[in-house]
């Protein structure tokens, strides 16, 4: 079995191929030419990379055409949302059109590839607190233009199937961490700001932006898992939550991630983290997912907070 992975130099990409190479997965990757190799170079010799531009239609018809695989793993984009304030063509462009890139030329050569692609619980958008638990069913009030290129994403993923029979499964995934999340997430940014205190690189103050959002955190490790199951047991045009099922507001996640730290910090709103609108809640429901595919969340939040937490002390 081939799986090919978008992107499978960032996160969750390098996450993914250390999961499909346990299954015992032959793993293809495309990376750009400024792609950070960091998080993959520990796998070098099990995989192979594919130099490929998402957003040339060149490139991506002949890596398909070359490599055919079974199953296709589309975690490849722009993925931090105040980059898309700045740059809202380009994360859209790149989003977008890398992925209709990506379906155009599996049509093109009738590849009966199954097609997982990475949509997102910020599709949801504003999102009233008596609309939670979120299901697949709620309506879609977008408030960035990261989660309109998700929208576009889902509903051509939804496209695909229909009007081609592209088996397509699209896994809308709310906040997801862990080791090696870049240090713009907040869990990150917030862990590596108090490894930063612990090691006296920074004076003991941490600098936040809006504390009062709640987000529904899952560990990467159990996301890729759902990925994985999502074209194992998922149906093909159906999109599904992967949540934990509980959320916690940001202020509550700082405090988790002090309580695992010794260290005394001032805390420090800094406006230029504020979003010119911010999603408030984000609390998922993944029912659906767990009765099509038996999936649901395994590592405990605190876990995946220590885990990120000496991720970050072992950086050098
Ligand atoms: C599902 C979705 O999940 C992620 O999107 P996100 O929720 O925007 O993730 P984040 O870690 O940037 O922010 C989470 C919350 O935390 C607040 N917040 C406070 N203070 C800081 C702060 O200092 N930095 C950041 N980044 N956020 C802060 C911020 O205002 C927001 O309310 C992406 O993976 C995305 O690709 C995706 O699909």
């Amino acid at each position: 079995m081939k799986a090919l992975v978008t992107g499978i130099s960032g996160f969750v990409g390098s996450h993914m191929a250390e999961f499909l190479l346990h299954q015992g997965v032959e793993v293809v990757g495309t990376i750009r030419n400024r792609s950070r190799m960091d998080h993959i170079s520990h796998l070098r010799k099990d995989i192979r990379l594919a130099e490929c531009e998402l957003r040339d239609p060149f490139s991506v018809e002949t890596l398909i055409g070359q490599e055919k695989p079974e199953l296709i793993f589309h975690l490849a984009a722009q993925s931090f949302v105040p980059t898309s304030w700045n740059s809202p063509i380009d994360t859209i462009h790149n989003n977008v059109a890398g992925q209709v890139n990506l379906f155009e030329a599996v049509r093109r050569f009738e590849l009966p590839a199954k097609i997982q692609i990475a949509c997102s619980s910020e599709e949801y958008g504003q999102v009233e607190p008596e609309e939670t638990p979120i299901r697949e069913t709620n309506p879609l009030r977008p408030l960035s233009p990261y989660a309109i290129s998700k929208v576009a994403q889902d509903y051509l993923g939804y496209q695909y199937f229909r009007s081609y029979g592209l088996h397509v499964v699209r896994t809308i995934t709310f906040n997801h961490t862990g080791p090696r999340r870049g240090e713009n997430f907040v869990t990150s940014n917030f862990a590596k700001q108090i490894v930063d205190i612990e090691k006296g690189r920074k004076a003991p103050v941490i600098h936040v932006g809006n504390l009062e959002a709640k987000r529904d955190f899952t560990d990467v490790r159990d996301v890729v898992r759902g990925y994985w199951l999502a074209l194992e047991k998922g149906q093909p045009g159906e999109n599904y939550n992967i949540a934990s099922g509980t959320c916690y507001t940001i202020a509550e996640m700082l405090n988790t991630l002090l309580s695992f730290s010794n260290v005394d910090i001032e805390v420090q709103t800094d406006p230029s983290r504020l979003r010119p609108s911010d999603v408030q809640i984000l609390l998922g429901d993944y029912r659906k997912f767990n009765e099509a595919t038996g999936w649901k969340p395994e590592i405990p939040f605190e876990r995946t907070m220590q885990d990120l937490l000496q991720y970050w002390r072992s950086q050098p």
